[in-house]
C-alpha cells in the first residue's frame, strides 16, 4: 500500500522494507568488521529502535550484549524539549564498548542526554547506530554518530518502529507525511 492515513495524518511511502533490510545488512557487517575482537553492549532506545535493533543484532556475528533504555521528548510530531527518563541505563556500562541504537536522530537532543548520561560510567567507548538521520534539523554535533542508515529530508516519518501518537510502529515499511 503506497498511501495511507494514520490518525488525522496522510503518510506516502518512503523506504520499503526490502531496502531497510539491505541497509541493515550492510551495517552489520561494518559492525562486525569494527568490534571484532570485542563484545560490544547494544543499548536500544525504547520504544522507536525495538524493530531496528531486532533486525540488526541478528547480522552481528561478534559475541554481543543487548540491553535498553527508554526515554521520551516526543508528543504528536513535536519535540517538547525536554527529556523524561522513564527506564534507566544497565549497571555494567564501565569499561564496555556501547553502542547506542536509534530509529532515528531528529534534532538530536535525546542523544545528546543519552550520551552524556553513558560517558558518566566511564565505558571504554561509546558509537551510535541510528537507522535515520535528518540532518537539516540536527541542533547538536553528535561526534559518535559513526553507524547512519539513510540520511534523509526533515519531513516527519512512520513506520517501522517509528509512531504517530504511538501508532504506525507495527507497519513494515517507512512512511513520509505528505502534508496534505
Ligand atoms: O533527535 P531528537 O529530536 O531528540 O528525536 C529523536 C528521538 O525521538 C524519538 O523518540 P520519542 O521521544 O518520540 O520516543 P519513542 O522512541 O518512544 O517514539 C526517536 O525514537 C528518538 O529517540
Ligand atoms: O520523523 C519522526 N517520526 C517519528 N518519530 C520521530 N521522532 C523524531 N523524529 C521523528
Amino acid at each position: 500500500m503506497h498511501k495511507i492515513k494514520v490518525e488525522d495524518k496522510e503518510f506516502e511511502i518512503f523506504l520499503e522494507n526490502d531496502t531497510l533490510s539491505k541497509r541493515i545488512r550492510l551495517m552489520g557487517i561494518q559492525i562486525n568488521v569494527d568490534y571484532e575482537g570485542k563484545c560490544p553492549l547494544f543499548i536500544g532506545v525504547l520504544n522507536g529502535s525495538f524493530l531496528f535493533l531486532a533486525d540488526l543484532v541478528k547480522e552481528i556475528n561478534i559475541p554481543c550484549e543487548v540491553a535498553f533504555i527508554r526515554v521520551a521528548s516526543y508528543q504528536g510530531t513535536t519535540s517538547t524539549g525536554e527529556i523524561k527518563e522513564l527506564i534507566g541505563l544497565p549497571d555494567d556500562i564501565e569499561g564496555r564498548d556501547i553502542i547506542i541504537v536509534e530509529d532515528i536522530v531528529d534534532t538530536g537532543l535525546t542523544l545528546t542526554h543519552i550520551l552524556k548520561m553513558i560517558n558518566e560510567k566511564n565505558p571504554a567507548s561509546v558509537k551510535v547506530s541510528s537507522l535515520l538521520l535528518k540532518p537539516a534539523a540536527l541542533k547538536y554535533n553528535i561526534d559518535a554518530l559513526e553507524y547512519v542508515g539513510f540520511e534523509i529530508p526533515n519531513e516527519f516519518v512512520v513506520g517501522y518502529g517509528l509512531d504517530y501518537n504511538g501508532l504506525g510502529r507495527n507497519l513494515t515499511d517507512i512512511y513520509r507525511a505528505t502534508g496534505v
